[in-house]
């Protein structure tokens, strides 16, 4: 669903579209096709030098009326769109500023050339400043064919539009721009002159360029007709665009000539590395490249269809995907939730450091650890899939990653950031971290200063938080570090910045925290040692490729088993869910409270038990949760609170303080959802407590809460639902996918009627 603002121009206005060919003959059609011109009374005028090209506009019944010379068409325009190649802009925008006083009071001028910088310049030139109601734009769209004959309605639709508004820009005049792009079905973001022109470069002029090249190349040689004769369609894919019009594109390598100089030495880097490769029959060298094409293509490509959730932060649009939860039902059925997204970010880290082929099969295909995947691909490592969860990695021993290109994005992460902060500090090259957001608020000094008391070289931002920038080439020590918190994310990172450190890294625990890490590492024949609260490795091993078969997440099983035990008529089994002994916090609170949970066909597989749990509904009642579960239980509290409120009394949770640095300060996410929808409950600095009602009538009301960014958040007052006597709607939902991207099909398949409502930025 979607939900569209009603875009319109102001009545009677006067549109001149400066150089009708191509770009400017299918903003004319769209706009016609949208309504413009025949109920508003606007007038569409066209200025091009060629009259033909004014007659067959006018034929086509694009524009009202034209002419070849500006001074005839300009008289009370209200928006002028200069629709002519850049490097023509001078002359046209010379004669406009000469006729500027002919147009209506507030006229709004607009461009569409692809390179802004060079249009920039020619508009202080010419009007001698910047006008603020000149609103620079780009639309990115285009097609090989040229002139107003070619014009097409659609050519726009769904394709961005870039404006470049700079700091004198009216915004009225932004505003009007935007609407008459947003006419055409374009999306329209903005970001500044210089970085469009870097992008562009990039993404739409270095391509142009190698397109020209490769079949100007390709048709000297006089095998030539051959060559066309028998092309593929490879060929075809690739060269489409070398048919694009000569004139326009000299213009925007003319204008743009440092951004496209600077891609283009990228590239012949690139190109040489390759070449190398072929040369050398390196097939692994090769292998690496074109998978990590392959994948970061269709990685990006999901990122601009907007179907990942990052998505909506990198473009920096907010998050609009809305769950509607109706209430009431119950849950039944067997299933089996994905892979444990703590064990699927080690198993990427761990097989890309070992030597040799690992599978891995289970892998959690979510955005979290798919973010930690392809940041080891953009440091050189081969890795096949992931495909139904299969995943393999082609290992580059402890010390063959490469450096990455530029910063290494891991998304929604805190576990990615922390983790690769340690393995990163042992690397030869330098790096750096990013993050969303919500992960750019997280304390990362937790793992900044051990790192820096092994020797490691880590900048922070302010408060210790993301970015991370971390210097390569430290030669790191090995330390006794005492934890001041139970974090198993802050052992891991130590313990794999301790593999490259002289001598023995020791990590004491306040409290046991997940042990996946030093499981898989002695699975993967790097020996860790433990003791009591202690564990240790010594620096220097080697890793060998291992096979790991992932289990169901119990994080992601919580809120399955919440929903079955606080919903009457409910009878859920879960499938094959690892029940690791550091984990199974949730299983002894909700057994504590009187849940009917029972784990059957109990087994190990790759080094971590799993079981199928079974849950029935029974009434449950407060408790104090005890403080030595906290830990074992700490990403599954969201969900347990809504256990609370339907438990009959108060249940107390005191300990929980870290509840507060996750994706969101969870403590207060929760308190706040929950007090609109009517539950009791009182927040302390270290916890909460939750005044539940019992029985089988509905707990609570309905409500809009939000989710603050955080996957758990939603998911849990998604199947407080259940139990509400009216609808509950949940706010910013497309962060689910970091952790748990089927969520929403295997709700509805257990019976919870939920609906997604997605939202266009307004
Ligand atoms: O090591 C891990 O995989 C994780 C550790 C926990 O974080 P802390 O170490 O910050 O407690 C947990 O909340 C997170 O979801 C995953
Ligand atoms: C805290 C969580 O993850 P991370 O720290 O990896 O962002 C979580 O998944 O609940």
């Amino acid at each position: 669903m979607s939900v569209k603002q009603d875009l319109k121009l102001p009545d009677a206005s006067r549109i001149l579209v400066v150089g009708l060919g191509l770009i400017g003959g299918s903003l004319a059609a769209a706009l016609r096709a949208a309504g413009v011109g025949r109920e508003d009374g606007t007038v569409i005028l066209a200025c091009d030098p060629n009259v033909d090209e004014i007659r067959l506009g006018v034929e086509m019944g694009l524009i009202d009326t034209g002419s070849t010379r500006l001074a005839d068409v300009v008289e009370g325009a209200t928006l002028v769109v200069l629709a002519v190649p850049v490097l023509a802009m001078r002359s046209v925008m010379g004669e406009l500023a000469g006729l500027i006083s002919q147009l209506a009071p507030d006229a709004v001028i607009t461009d569409v050339g692809s390179t802004k910088a060079a249009v920039r310049d020619i508009a202080v030139e010419a009007f001698g400043g910047l006008p603020p109601r000149l609103v620079l734009g780009h639309p990115i769209a285009g097609s090989e064919k040229s002139g107003v004959a070619a014009s097409d309605a659609r050519l726009y639709q769904n394709h961005k539009v870039i404006l470049t508004p700079c700091a004198n820009t009216a915004e009225d005049a932004r505003q009007c721009v935007e609407t008459l792009w947003r006419l055409t079905g374009a999306d329209v973001l903005s970001m500044d002159v210089e970085r469009h022109d870097q992008v562009l470069a990039r993404t739409s002029h270095l391509p142009h360029l190698l397109a020209f090249s490769l079949v100007d190349t390709l048709a000297r040689q006089d095998e030539r007709m051959d060559i066309f004769r028998y092309a593929a369609g490879g060929f075809r894919d690739f060269t489409r665009i070398a048919g694009s019009d000569p004139v326009m594109w000299r213009d925007v390598f003319t204008a743009n000539r440092e951004a496209v100089l600077d891609a283009l030495d990228d590239f012949e880097v690139g190109l040489k590395r390759l070449r190398q490769a072929v040369a050398q029959g390196d097939g692994d060298g090769m292998l690496a490249t074109f998978d990590r094409a392959r994948h970061a293509r269709h990685y990006f490509e999901s990122l601009l269809n907007k179907t990942s959730y990052q998505a909506e932060y990198q473009m920096q649009e907010p998050n609009s995907l809305r769950y509607l939860v109706a209430p009431g039902g119950s849950v039944s059925g067997r299933i089996r939730v994905p892979g444990d997204k703590s064990i699927s970010h080690r198993s990427i880290m761990l097989g890309a450091l070992s030597e040799g082929v690992t599978e891995v099969t289970g892998f959690l295909e979510g955005e979290d650890s798919l973010a930690t995947l392809q940041a080891f691909r953009e440091m050189g490592v081969a890795i096949e899939g992931p495909h139904q969860g299969r995943v393999v990695i082609h290992g580059v021993g402890m010390h063959g990653l490469k450096p990455p290109a530029g910063p290494l994005y891991v998304g929604n992460a805190g576990t990615a950031m922390r983790l690769f902060a340690g393995l990163l500090a042992g690397q030869a090259f330098d790096t750096e971290l990013t993050g969303d957001t919500s992960l750019a608020r997280r304390p990362m000094g937790r793992v900044a200063d051990p790192l820096r008391e092994m020797g490691a070289v880590v900048e922070t931002t302010e408060g210790g938080r993301p970015p991370l920038k971390i210097k390569g080439g430290q030669s790191l020590k090995g330390i006794d570090y005492d934890m001041p918190m139970a974090s198993a994310q802050v052992k891991s990172c130590l313990l794999l910045a301790g593999m490259y450190a002289d001598g023995e890294t020791r990590v004491r625990e306040p409290a046991p925290t997940r042990d996946h890490t030093e499981r898989m590492l002695n699975g993967f024949g790097y020996r860790v040692e433990r003791e009591g609260d202690t564990c240790w490795l010594r620096g220097g091993g080697r890793l060998s490729a291992a096979p790991i078969d992932v289990p169901s997440d119990i994080s992601s099983a919580t809120f399955f088993l919440v929903a079955a035990a606080i919903t009457p008529g409910s009878d859920l089994v879960l499938e094959h869910v690892g029940i690791n002994p550091t984990r199974i916090g949730v299983i002894n609170i909700l057994q504590a409270m009187g849940a009917d949970l029972q784990l059957h066909n109990q087994r190990e597989v790759g080094g971590e038990p799993v079981a199928d749990l079974h849950i029935r509904y029974a009434p449950l009642k407060g408790i104090e949760i005890p403080t030595d579960q906290v830990p074992l239980a700490i990403d599954e509290f969201p969900a347990l609170f809504i256990a609370a409120a339907n438990a009959e009394g108060i249940t107390r949770l005191r300990g929980a303080e870290e509840l507060r640095v996750k994706e969101s300060d969870r403590l207060q996410s929760m308190a706040d959802g929950m007090t609109i929808l009517g539950i009791d409950n009182t927040l302390l600095d270290d916890g909460i407590d939750i005044v539940g009602k019992g029985g089988e009538a509905p707990n609570y009301g309905g409500g809009r809460v939000q989710s603050h960014e955080d996957h758990r958040i939603a998911m849990a007052f998604t199947i407080a639902g259940l139990r509400a006597s009216a609808p509950i709607e949940v706010d910013d939902c497309s962060n689910v996918a970091t952790s748990f991207p089927s969520f929403v099909d295997l709700a509805r398949r257990v019976g919870l009627s939920l609906d997604e409502v997605r939202e266009e930025a307004v």
